[in-house]
């Protein structure tokens, strides 16, 4: 079972962000989706879960249903969706705000499967403890949690977290993204999460997806896709790469280490941990 995004175009107005994206995530995988501020990792996201509308281009998923055309109801069921502001409803104890995720599955009550989900979502996010709180009193980070939990109680297929991290302690960060990774693969969902850390990315995710100025320019395991080329142009900035405990890991480097190193650099100068990868080169658009 796939998720697949052939020649996605979707904009603001006259304005197009995404021009042509294609992209193939298969159930069991978490392809992480990088690139810079603006690129349209967002809006090719919210497409996705069906909040943003395209003009061209097609979304299926299992071989031929567009998920653009399903109900609401039934493409919650399906798709879950963790986006990048909290925006949780006023009024609302923890535990109500995540048995919203349900709400595509019971009439008019809750039935004690769905209690079951929710108290699941709720251990698993650390929120067991906070329950009868009201949303409104949540720090961000806390917010950001009630939001997962709400996602993973909707039991779905696809899962899709816009940067899920970003209001989280580095505790929270790694835990978020230890269950994105163990929901993928145990509960056999196709998922993608947008994310800035490129070295969280290449600890986490089996494959990075580039986006640039709305068009995918890289795809594979992050250990092939990183390289010093791909990540200038991208992002402008100079790196080195290492791989330590297995991952590949990029590091940022300064005026004098640029200078000291030479351009493009791959050799590592972090220490026995740390060896330097070898690359693609990717031809420039
Ligand atoms: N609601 C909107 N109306 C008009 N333009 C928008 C809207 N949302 C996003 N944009 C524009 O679309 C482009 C892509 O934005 P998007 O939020 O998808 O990027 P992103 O890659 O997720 O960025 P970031 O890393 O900053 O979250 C940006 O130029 C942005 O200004």
């Amino acid at each position: 079972m796939t998720l697949k995004i052939d020649s996605l175009e979707v904009g603001y107005g006259k304005r197009q962000v995404v021009k042509g994206a294609n992209l193939k995530v298969e159930k069991g995988e978490l392809v992480g989706l990088l690139g810079s501020n603006g690129s349209g990792k967002s809006t090719l996201i919210k497409t996705i879960a069906g909040i943003n509308s395209h003009t061209k281009g097609s979304i299926t998923w299992n071989g031929g249903t567009d998920l653009t055309k399903l109900a609401r109801r039934d493409l919650a069921k399906i798709v879950a969706y963790v986006p990048q502001s909290i925006g949780l409803s006023f009024g609302l104890d923890i535990r109500e705000a995540v048995l919203l995720g349900r709400t595509p599955y019971f009439g008019t009550r809750p039935r004690d499967e769905d209690w079951v989900h929710v108290e699941a979502a709720m251990q698993r996010m650390g929120l067991d403890e906070l329950g009868d709180r009201s949303v409104t009193e949540l720090s961000g980070g806390q917010g950001q949690r009630v939001l997962i939990a709400r996602a993973l109680a909707q039991d779905p297929e696809i899962l899709l977290l816009d940067e899920p991290t970003s209001a989280l302690d580095i505790r929270y960060q790694w835990q978020t993204l230890e269950v994105a990774r163990d929901v993928t693969r145990k509960k056999n969902v196709a998922a993608v999460i947008a994310i800035h850390d490129l070295n969280q990315a290449a600890r986490f995710t089996d494959r990075v997806v580039f986006l640039q100025d709305g068009v995918v320019i890289a795809d594979g395991p992050p250990a092939d896709v990183y390289s010093p080329e791909l990540i200038k142009r991208v992002y402008g900035v100079d790196v080195e790469l290492s791989v330590h405990k297995g991952f590949v890991q990029v590091h940022p480097l300064s005026d004098r280490e640029h200078s000291h190193l030479g351009l493009h650099s791959t050799t590592s100068a972090l220490g026995h941990n740390h060896h330097p990868v070898k690359h693609r080169d990717y031809a420039t658009a």
